[in-house]
């Protein structure tokens, strides 16, 4: 069992957390979080294997793990200023910070920082209670982060639409936007982004969408087309692979005469050349393909994402789907981010609505893959269910029986 521990002073917390932890349980989003007291000044989480600290607005002596920022004080200092104070302090974490028009939450990621935005500030409280226990729920931090905003601002909203009965934000509407060029207010705010501003790009053909296999040769790819299956993709991990450029013109070629929406992994450039029908690419690519080309030249654009942060960050570029993974525990890749499971899935699923197709990934395989279908996912993506099947053409029979819509869906 995980536990929140608060120092006395938070006290005022509990009424807030108390109902979160209720959310959570009933929508089964993580282990059981027990309350405690802390019985020194700070906030102690402990996970299975770790405990951290978390302290609100701490002077330099009591600064311990997680520093939070809040409750903010004119003069504020600018956006600029503290994109660059949380890029250097991996325990800083910024909430709240006021501008013109709303407000800026900002934490630290891999040596940069990054930040959502959103025009309602919300109440205090309840945002520090949604971080608190959204760590305690072991999401990630820029989850936490995230979700504490949405529940600022859902709070004061009370009961309205979307914001679910038992008070868990749902909908995209209660939740802020990261900042990204793609952000409309992003220059003028003062953000610096990586990332360049690009159009939506084109969509996929949802009626094709459904079992989505990904494997690692092209003649798996003809294979699988020959056997009637419309979306795929090939993801071959070795950049010095001899064979990729003409693995990649063959599989180009065979999806269109199949009628099929073929993928390419992480190769954009060699997928522009080929006029591909799409590319998936990764959070980390985001910052360093180039996809204004990819969306000139009309390929479709599939983003992976792991969490709450993530999905609103690739909603910002328009991408063709959103893959969410990964839901079961997976031997296929190393993967740095914990399963999702289906109940987190269900929310993310929720939160994405029709704005986006979605794909589910990870773990799935034909006894998982029905209770994934029913969250609403548009389609399930599978590596070793099919390329480790014993009948390959059974398997995907299996799945095309469960993967069916209702037409009034
Ligand atoms: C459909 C689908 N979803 C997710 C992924 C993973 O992509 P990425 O995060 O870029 O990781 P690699 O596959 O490149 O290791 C995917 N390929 N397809
Ligand atoms: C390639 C990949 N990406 C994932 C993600 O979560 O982003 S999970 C995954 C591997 C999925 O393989 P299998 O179906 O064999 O578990
Ligand atoms: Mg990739």
């Amino acid at each position: 069992m995980n536990a929140l521990c608060l120092p006395d002073h938070l006290a005022p917390l509990l009424m807030h957390i108390e109902p979160l932890l209720a959310a959570a349980d009933k929508y089964q989003l993580g282990e059981a979080v027990s309350m405690d007291w802390s019985g020194s000044e700070v906030v102690d989480i402990h996970l299975e294997g770790t405990t951290f600290k978390v302290a609100f607005n701490p002077s330099e002596s009591e600064a311990q793990g997680l520093e939070v920022r809040d409750q903010w004080i004119a003069p504020y200092p600018t956006l600029a200023e503290m994109q660059q104070q949380v890029a250097a302090n991996p325990a800083l974490v910024v909430c709240g910070l006021p501008t013109e028009q709303g407000c800026v939450d900002i934490w630290h990621h891999l040596g940069e920082a990054r930040a959502v935005y959103c025009h309602h500030a919300g109440a205090s409280e309840p945002q520090r209670a949604m971080l608190l226990a959204a760590l305690a729920l072991d999401y990630p931090l820029e989850d936490a982060v995230t979700l504490s905003r949405a529940h600022a601002r859902g709070y004061l909203e009370s009961h309205a639409d979307g914001y679910g009965e038992t008070g868990w934000p749902m909908t995209r509407a209660l939740f802020p936007r990261p900042l990204t060029a793609n952000h409309p207010e992003c220059d003028e705010l003062g953000w610096a982004s990586k990332e360049v501003a690009v159009s939506p790009f084109a969509t996929v053909e949802r009626d094709k969408l459904a079992l989505y296999p990904v494997v690692d040769t092209a003649q798996w790819v003809t294979r699988l087309l020959d056997l009637g299956v419309k979306t795929t993709q090939l993801r071959i991990k070795d950049p010095s692979e001899p064979t990729l450029p003409a693995q990649i013109t063959t599989i180009v070629e065979a999806g269109k005469q199949h009628g099929a929406q073929v993928f390419v992994n992480d190769y954009w450039q060699l997928a522009i050349d080929n006029q591909a029908y799409g590319v998936h690419l990764g959070q980390e690519d985001l910052e360093t393909a180039d996809l204004a080309a990819i969306q000139q030249a009309g390929l479709r654009l599939g983003l992976s994402t792991h969490g709450y942060y993530e999905i609103l960050r690739a909603a910002e570029f328009a991408p063709s789907y959103i893959a969410l993974g990964h839901i079961f525990p997976t031997t296929t890749k190393d993967m740095p981010s914990k399963p999702q499971g289906l109940n987190r899935l269900a929310l993310y699923q929720k939160l994405i609505g029709d704005a986006f197709p979605t794909v589910a990934i990870g773990g799935i395989d034909l006894s998982r893959a029905e209770r994934v279908w029913r969250t609403g996912v548009s389609s399930v993506a599978v590596v070793r269910a099919v390329t480790q099947a014993d009948d390959p053409a059974k398997a995907i029979a299996a799945f095309e029986d469960i993967l069916v819509r209702n037409p009034a869906e």
